[in-house]
């Protein structure tokens, strides 16, 4: 372990043709940090988590993952992704069990895919994390939206990461789900996991939360305590807020970034 943060990112610039979806972006997560990226719609936070994943590249920046150079840091398991898609499955039956499984081979070397009982037993205990355990053999398109987010979830958490990255993991999550993701984020912090997450909502995980960070326009517009303003703003589970809104957008979070 090094003294370096889990995620540092320096001018980051992501381009896509000639519009610009991220200028000059610095971020740091310190290990053990919970962190909300927040913003409206389009203000380049998923294009930020994808390039901090190694997924997006960079136009012009840096990005360090414990302290290495993205480009030389070969520990991805480290990381841990639920994408911002709120279901899972598709063409393909497959049960809990088997998606979470998924997860579990980033940890295996590629000569030894198979799972040993020791990989069965971190994807049944990432199972039991998120609650899902009565579902181990449910095909996962029979499962509510908010239980497929708790298997994505446990996907991640079955290659044991040290950083969680969740694109809006309350998107599409009725409120009482959202209390269960928000008790099962909780622990996962107790046990050391870093957490940074895209959200609209911060209203389940206010408790839990170091620091929010706010993207207007591809730029760092606030990043410090979730006060007052962000709470109101984006902590009352209104699914619109942090949408464009009429005129005052970059003043309002100007105001924010100046008074923090
Ligand atoms: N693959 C892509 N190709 C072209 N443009 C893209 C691509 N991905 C993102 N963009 C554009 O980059 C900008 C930032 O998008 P991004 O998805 O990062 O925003 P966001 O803050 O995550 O939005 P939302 O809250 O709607 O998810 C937007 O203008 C978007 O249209």
């Amino acid at each position: 372990m090094t003294d370096a943060p889990a995620i540092r990112v320096r001018g980051a610039t992501v381009a896509f043709g000639d519009r610009p979806a991220l200028r000059q972006v610095d971020l740091d997560v310190a290990t053990g940090e919970v962190v909300a990226l927040l913003g409206p719609n389009g203000s380049g936070k998923s294009t930020l988590i994808r390039a901090i994943l190694g997924l997006t590249p960079l136009a012009a920046g840096t990005i360090e993952l414990f302290g290495v150079p993205s480009a030389r840091f070969k520990d991805r398991g480290r990381l841990g992704y639920v994408p911002q898609r709120h279901t899972v499955g598709g063409g393909v039956p497959s049960t809990v069990q088997e998606v979470v499984s998924s997860g579990r081979l980033s940890r295996r070397p590629l000569f030894a895919p198979f799972l040993g009982s020791a990989d069965r037993e971190v994807v049944c205990d990432a199972i039991a994390t998120v609650g899902l355990t009565e579902k181990l053999t449910a095909p996962v398109s029979t499962l509510s939206g908010g239980q497929q987010r708790r298997a994505l979830i446990a996907r991640a958490l079955a290659g044991q990461p040290d950083v969680l990255i969740m694109d809006e993991p309350f998107a599409g999550v009725d409120a009482p789900n959202q209390q269960i993701l928000a008790r099962t984020l909780g622990d996962l912090v107790e046990r050391g996991v870093t957490l940074l997450l895209v959200t609209h909502e911060i209203g389940p995980i206010a408790a839990l939360l170091n620091r929010a960070v706010v993207l207007s326009h591809g730029h760092v517009v606030h990043d410090g305590a979730p006060d007052q303003a962000l709470l109101d703003r984006y902590g009352n589970g209104d699914p619109h807020a942090g949408s464009p809104t009429p005129a005052s957008e970059t003043v309002q979070l100007g105001n924010l970034n100046g008074s923090s």
